[in-house]
């Protein structure tokens, strides 16, 4: 089992650093594989993560020739005429997003079954939106075995209305419509940029989709779609992440090629709290204060405050002058992570979904568990500023959507490495 120790205290990061592709966009434009019924689809600044595995491995089982070159971090597909049906427990019980891989499976199909993601520790994470927007398209749902099966002759476009703009009910109503008859029209659809992204990867397709990034959608389906090829778009909750960590260690950092659209948000509250932000050409530099400000954040859809960003946001909370709030409206059980900061020193009250936080007290470093994926860098970001040495365990959590993200902080300057049990330094 790998650790990461990190010696905290003093870290002052400073550089630049190089943000991936984002893994909530690449997973979803592997599941738009399926649709291309000829032609090769490339997909470029493709991360190297386990999600990034698991997701070319559900691609890979439906007969689709995938090749993924760790290299050039480039994924190629060929598109196949006889897709399989079923996305077994095996990898969707590994990732909940493969549970986007039903809406395509279904439009090249008209029938697939895939098994049921469950919950997670973040919450409870049900599909009602998937299956409600699918038969609002003519598709027959049913529940057998752990399995969603879904039939449809044929699908045809309708008016849904989502009663929460769900990510992944979004992208897989999008994704069923490019190839169903007549047009879809999906109000209060999520508009986050992964979402424009994935439309974008659908238009060179040869789908008509128009109005991603706002809260109504309209697809218009064609008869078939070819291969493409994509860069994918820039990960803003690393590049987030990154943030975060340059404004809690009095850091100078420059987010090459940082989108500040993405992540208005987020920026919006550093500034907030004391934190300098400038625009440069090549990307945008985070100058940390002396002492940060203490804020109130509640996490919402796009473009509200991301939930992803939730438990990182803690962090600089934590060390803030004053007592800071944060509501998390997205997810229910997203708190976790506090509970190992207890450990480490936090004050924190909390409760259902507010945290209070008294910050500015001392930290001291200890050992800790991820507790799911943003808990783990929430945690490892906490270790850089808490006196002495803390061990954060459980990173297969982090290896979801991190890449080499100790060798990154320590090219800013972080003592941090990553060893296994037997004390073998990776760095
Ligand atoms: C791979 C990926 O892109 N994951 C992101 C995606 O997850 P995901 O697509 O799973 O998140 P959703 O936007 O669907 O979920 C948001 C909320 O809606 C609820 N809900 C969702 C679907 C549904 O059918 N019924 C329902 O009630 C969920 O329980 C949750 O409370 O968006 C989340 C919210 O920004 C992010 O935290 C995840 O990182
Ligand atoms: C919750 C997250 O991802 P997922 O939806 O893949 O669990 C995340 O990226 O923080």
């Amino acid at each position: 089992m790998d650790k990461i120790i990190v010696n905290g205290g003093h870290t002052r990061l400073t550089g630049q650093i190089e943000i991936e592709g984002a893994k909530n966009a690449v997973l979803p434009l592997l599941a738009a594989t399926i649709l291309p019924s000829e032609g090769e689809t490339v997909l470029n600044n493709v991360p190297i993560l386990s999600d990034v595995y698991t997701m070319n491995a559900v691609v890979k089982h439906l007969n689709i020739p995938l090749v993924f070159d760790e290299n050039e971090k480039r994924v190629v597909t060929q598109a196949a005429t006889d897709i399989a049906i079923e996305a077994p427990y095996e990898y969707v019980s590994q990732m909940r997003a493969s549970i986007v891989v039903l809406g395509p499976i279904l439009a090249r199909n008209g029938h697939a079954r895939v098994s049921m993601p469950g919950g997670c520790t973040i919450g409870s994470r049900p599909i009602d939106l998937h299956i409600r927007g699918l038969q609002a398209m003519g598709a027959e749902i049913t529940q057998n075995g752990g399995f969603i099966e879904a039939k449809a002759d044929e699908l045809h476009g309708a008016h849904f209305y989502m009663d929460f703009p769900s990510v992944g009910a979004t992208q897989n109503i999008m994704m069923a419509a490019t190839l169903a008859k007549g047009t879809m029209i999906l109000e209060n659809a999520a508009r986050e940029p992964e979402i424009v992204d994935l439309a974008n990867l659908l238009n060179k397709m040869g789908a008509n989709v128009k109005g991603a990034g706002t809260d109504t959608i309209i697809i218009k389906g064609v008869a078939q779609m070819h291969g493409a090829q994509h860069n994918v778009v820039q990960d803003r909750i690393e590049a987030g992440t990154f943030m975060v960590a340059a404004a809690i260690t009095q850091g100078n950092v420059l987010i090459l090629d940082a989108v500040r659209e993405h992540n208005r948000p987020l920026l919006s509250k550093l500034s907030e709290m004391g934190v300098d932000i400038i625009q440069e050409e090549d990307g945008i530099r985070i100058i940390g204060p002396k002492t940060l400000k203490p804020v109130t954040v509640k996490t919402l859809p796009h473009p509200g405050f991301p939930t992803d960003m939730q438990a990182q946001m803690t962090v600089a909370q934590a060390i803030a002058e004053g007592e800071s709030i944060m509501i998390e409206t997205v997810f229910e059980n997203r708190f976790q992570h506090l509970e190992e900061m207890r450990r480490m020193g936090l004050f924190v009250d909390i409760s259902r979904n507010t945290a209070l936080i008294q910050g500015g007290g001392s930290l001291s470093g200890a050992e800790v568990r991820s507790t799911d994926l943003r808990a783990s860098a929430a945690l490892i970001l906490l270790g850089m500023v808490a006196e002495g040495t803390t061990t954060v365990g459980n990173l297969q959590h982090l290896d979801r959507g991190y890449y080499q993200f100790h060798e990154k902080l320590a090219s800013l300057g972080a003592d941090i490495k990553r060893i296994n049990d037997k004390e073998t330094a990776y760095v």
